[in-house]
């Protein structure tokens, strides 16, 4: 007997999930998006796979991580495809609902991360990862799953995330993906579709500048060397406007500041990049090790 993956059953309202997941047994995976699915998300839900017996896949553009003036409408929404792609991956469950759905009334309560929320990503988008923290307890609360996968190109959020589990006592465990990329080396996103052909050329300053920062790290090049070099090939790129090139310890996303090199030097830390692209804005990241050369 072959077995072709189903469709998704698509759950649209919280009783409809309920009921979904009534008929699932065994252990239970869970990956978060915000829809419009390309491999990066793919890679998230092949990974879920090996890791529980049921996936359930949300699909939710989640007004709350959106401040006014953001693309909360513009987001790509494509439902139709998302569902012919988790297909071909095997989730069995696609939780898809209205805004009123998730926020059934005006929401009085808030989370606040904490320091974590205010640097970087915080820095740019001050109320951002609060609303994130809200729908991933939200979600996790309502799919109860063991465990539940973020992908590092967010590293950030995956970082906040671990946070909140740990500070509130949430039962799942939390598993980081590795960041997929194209061909060119620019990470998969959906907002890559905003992306004009020319642009699309200039976003992979943002990978570019990574490998170099990587290059100097690996020859013994200190933190500020390091964040230097990356911030040099963003600045050699018309048109792309910096956001932050930034390092942050691998542990603790404690960002490290000019004077920090010292402390820095052997411990893995994330390189980070936020830049606009034309009106685009796009984040990308990898693992360092800064050594002690100032340069
Ligand atoms: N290229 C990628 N590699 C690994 N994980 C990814 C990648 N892109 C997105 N993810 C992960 O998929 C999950 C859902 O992300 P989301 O739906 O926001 O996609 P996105 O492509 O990051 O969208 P956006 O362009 O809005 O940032 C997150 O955990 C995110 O980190
Ligand atoms: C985790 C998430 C789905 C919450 O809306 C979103 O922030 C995202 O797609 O990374
Ligand atoms: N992947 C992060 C979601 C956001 O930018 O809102």
């Amino acid at each position: 007997m072959t077995d072709t993956p189903a469709t998704p059953i698509v759950a649209r309202t919280r009783a409809e999930l309920a009921r979904a997941l009534s008929a699932q047994a065994g252990s239970r995976a869970l990956v978060m998006t915000m829809g419009a699915l390309h491999e990066g998300h793919l890679s998230l839900v092949r990974r879920a796979r090996e890791l529980a017996d049921h996936v359930v896949v949300s699909i939710f553009v989640n007004p709350a991580q959106f401040a006014p003036g953001e693309d909360y409408d513009a987001y790509p929404r494509t439902l139709d495809a998302d569902l012919a792609a988790l297909r071909t991956v095997g989730a069995e469950v696609v939780f898809a609902p209205q805004p009123g759905e998730v926020y059934p009334v005006p929401a009085s309560f808030t989370l606040d991360p904490g320091p974590i929320a205010r640097v970087l990503e915080g820095a740019t988008r001050p109320t951002h990862l609060a609303g994130v923290a809200l729908i991933v307890t939200k979600v996790i609360n309502l799919v109860r799953p063991d465990v539940a996968l973020f992908g590092q190109k967010d590293a950030q959020q995956l970082a906040m995330v671990r946070l909140l589990v740990r500070d509130l006592d949430l039962p799942v465990r939390i598993e980081g993906v590795p960041i997929a990329r194209d061909t060119d080396g620019v990470a998969r996103s959906s907002r890559n579709q905003y992306l004009s052909a020319d642009e699309r050329v200039r976003a992979r300053a943002l990978s570019r500048a990574l490998r170099e920062g990587t290059r100097v790290a690996d020859e013994g090049g200190a933190a500020s060397a390091v964040a230097a070099t990356a911030r040099r090939v963003l600045a050699a790129e018309p048109d792309v406007g910096v956001d932050y090139v930034a390092l942050a310890d691998a542990d603790t996303f404690e960002v490290r500041g000019e004077g920090d090199d010292a402390a820095a030097a052997g411990r893995p830390a994330y390189l980070l990049v936020a830049a606009r692209v034309g009106a685009t804005r796009l984040i990308d990241n990898t693992i360092v090790t800064p050594g002690g050369d100032p340069r």
